[in-house]
């Protein structure tokens, strides 16, 4: 496991600016290495996530480097997903097709088979709107009976992302830049604090979950687990604002002790690189 670096900026914008130059040098390089048998790497496999985290993809394009990038050897993941329909502005996914992705895929540099979204919620609009209404029902046997709905969607939609992460990176899959965002709560990808009565971060035997209740909205989610986040060759969060300053020293604090159930982004890592961005008003407590 890498050591963990911390970067300050001044402010959000710069971070984000920042991020974007990193990110489009990063993919050059990882592009550029060349493996131990003198061959050239095949791919370079990269995680989104939404939020802020996501802001740099929209300043990549303005980069002059980014014309060196043979965008066909890139693949896209998420490291979490809203399981909302594939159209709503909700999609971490479609933020980042508006960004950056439709551009590349329009103009042939990037196929559409190297995006591997997360599925989406296909059900027709009235049934998400009554069983989103049911799942919040005081009638416990309603609830009960939502929850199971979506429970069993939301696990299919998981299991199916395990199945194209083995297809497409064998058995052990391993994403080579992870990029994340912490949440106020100490949260990352979908992997929200104990205390919200959540513990999927503490699942060791998946490589993607459904989280359902979720404490950001919209409530049903997909994400990858913290040991398949920990393995990635190179993990960054981006964390910004005043409103996180308490958590981020939380999620330093319990990441020295092993990772903290209450603050989930303690259990991220990265094998080559770890490096959280952050900004002034943020790191005023560690
Ligand atoms: O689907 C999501 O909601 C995101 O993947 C989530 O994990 C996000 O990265 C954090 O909530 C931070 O979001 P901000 O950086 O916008 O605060």
């Amino acid at each position: 496991m890498a050591t963990r670096t911390l970067i300050v900026y001044p402010d959000k914008d710069l971070m984000i600016q920042a991020g974007a130059r990193r990110f489009v040098l990063t993919l050059l390089d990882l592009l550029s290495e060349r493996l131990p048998d003198g061959g050239a790497r095949k791919r370079v496999d990269v995680a989104l996530s939404g939020g802020s985290a996501a802001q740099p993809l929209g300043l990549v394009l303005s980069d002059p480097l980014a014309t060196a990038i043979d965008w066909s050897r890139v693949h896209f993941w998420w490291s979490d997903e809203r399981f909302v329909p594939a159209d709503s502005t909700d999609r971490n996914a479609l933020e980042a097709r508006h960004l950056l992705l439709d551009d590349l895929v329009a103009d042939g540099r990037l196929p559409e088979a190297n995006i591997h979204e997360i599925a989406p919620d296909v059900r027709p609009a009235e049934e998400i709107a009554k069983v989103t209404a049911d799942a919040e029902s005081v009638d416990e046997f309603v609830r009960s009976a939502a929850d199971t709905e979506n429970d069993a969607l939301l696990d299919a939609a998981a299991r199916a992302y395990e199945d194209e992460l083995t297809k497409e990176l064998g058995p052990e899959p391993v994403i080579d830049l992870m990029i994340l965002g912490m949440g106020p709560d100490g949260h990352y990808a979908s992997l929200f604090p104990a205390s919200s009565g959540h513990h999927e971060v503490l699942v060791s035997d998946r490589l993607a979950v459904g989280v359902s209740h979720s404490p950001k909205m919209p409530p049903l989610r997909v994400s990858l687990t913290a040991p398949l986040i920990a393995r990635s060759r190179r993990t960054w969060f981006f964390a910004a604002g005043a409103g996180k300053a308490e958590s981020l020293a939380h999620v330093f604090a319990g990441a020295d002790k092993g990772g903290d159930p209450e603050y989930p982004s303690s259990f991220a890592g990265g094998v080559d690189e770890f490096t959280w961005f952050s900004t002034e008003e943020t790191v005023v407590k560690l």
